[in-house]
């Protein structure tokens, strides 16, 4: 893509958007993000003819209703209903305005659930999804096939999707009620640590494993995407091609917080599938790899989660 091709990025308010924008500027790409209360994706017709109006080059997709699993076990309807709204009408208008490059961004939750193997690009729809966050698998499912069909019938178009695998980073969630794992151990440790806590509950035994990447490194993936458009395979994992279990999340995230208290396992919270690793060789032949650590990761999140003033705004609440 040329330096003067006209980017549109949505969800540009969220952890993924502001990490894109922050590494973005820093190459000097200039991209538009219109936050929701500018373009509410919900809205069929505004997105048309914004759309029709804006005339982008490329638009990537990073919009969402997202949350960890008890969001996702509270409000199926609503993960599944936006979403799918949001990817809809966001592609069918692209269609529509002749827009030729789309980027998607799908999730590894589309996987089928507890497979052993990590889960290559191939598997998608090859099983049933996991139950914890079934109606936002659907939903991720279903706009990936919407730009996979629009390619099928329009070869000019070209509406490719990246699933990335868990992300955490700067600019995360860290309320428990939406937060995923490690925002949520962040909070806990630091919380229990300033209030001298004597344990810290674990969800589940803490046997589940999860492939958390930096979003940083999405950043990155993103731009290259971007740079390297004609190249990106159709759909492709972006992960770092491991994973941890969740109690190495917290015993790595005590290290970096401070924490020297116990844990406790509390078996009455869900725990969703037992392992979800992506196979990343697909983007290893693209020429795409993480690279941040787990602690260099958390360490960035923690300076973030103190520096933004979320520990003292989920503290006061
Ligand atoms: N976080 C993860 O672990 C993870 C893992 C895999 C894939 N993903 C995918 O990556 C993408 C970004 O995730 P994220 O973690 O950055 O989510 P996020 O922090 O919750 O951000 C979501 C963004 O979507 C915007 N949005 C929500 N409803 C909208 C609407 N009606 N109209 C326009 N914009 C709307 C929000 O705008 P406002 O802030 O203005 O509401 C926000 O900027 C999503 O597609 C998600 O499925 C995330
Ligand atoms: C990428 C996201 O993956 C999400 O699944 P999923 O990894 O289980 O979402 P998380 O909420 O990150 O949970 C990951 C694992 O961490 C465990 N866990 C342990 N302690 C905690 C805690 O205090 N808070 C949280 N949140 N988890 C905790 C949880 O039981 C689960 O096995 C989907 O529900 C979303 O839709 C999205 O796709």
């Amino acid at each position: 893509m040329s330096a003067k091709s006209k980017i549109l990025l949505t969800g540009g308010g969220g952890m993924v958007g502001r990490n894109l924008l922050e590494v973005a500027a820093a190459r000097n790409v200039e991209i538009i993000a219109p936050s929701s209360r500018e373009l509410d994706l919900m809205d069929r017709l505004a997105v048309s003819s914004y759309l029709k109006y804006l005339k982008p080059d490329c638009v990537i997709h990073a919009a969402g209703r997202v949350g960890g699993i008890q969001a996702n076990l509270r409000e199926p309807v609503l993960f599944l209903v936006q979403n799918w709204d949001m990817g809809q009408n966001l592609i069918m208008a692209a269609r529509d305005a002749g827009i030729k490059q789309l980027i998607n961004l799908g999730s590894s939750c589309m996987y089928p659930r507890n497979s052993p193997d990590a889960l290559r690009e191939e598997d998608v729809l090859s099983g049933a999804l996991e139950p914890t966050n079934e109606g936002y698998a659907i939903a991720k499912c279903a706009v990936a096939r919407l730009c996979d069909y629009i390619q099928r019938e329009n070869p000019e178009y070209h509406y490719k999707t990246l699933i990335p695998c868990n992300l955490y980073g700067r600019y995360d969630k860290f309320d428990p009620a939406h937060s995923h794992l490690v925002p949520a151990v962040i909070h806990k440790l630091h919380r229990a640590k300033e209030n001298g806590v004597a344990a810290v509950d674990i969800w589940g035994d803490g046997s589940a494993r999860r492939e958390f990447m930096y979003a940083g490194d999405l950043a990155n993936a993103i731009l290259s995407a971007i740079d390297r458009f004609d190249t990106l395979p159709n759909l492709m994992n972006v992960g770092l091609g491991h994973d941890f279990a969740v109690n190495d999340y917290y015993r790595v995230g005590a290290q970096i917080v401070g924490y020297t208290g116990e844990f406790e396992h509390d078996l009455t919270k869900p725990v969703g599938m037992m392992r979800k690793l992506t196979d990343v060789s697909r983007a290893q032949d693209w020429g795409w790899s993480a690279e941040t650590s787990l602690e260099d990761g958390l360490r960035a999140t923690y300076s973030y989660y103190l520096e933004s003033g979320v520990a003292n705004v989920l503290s006061a609440g």
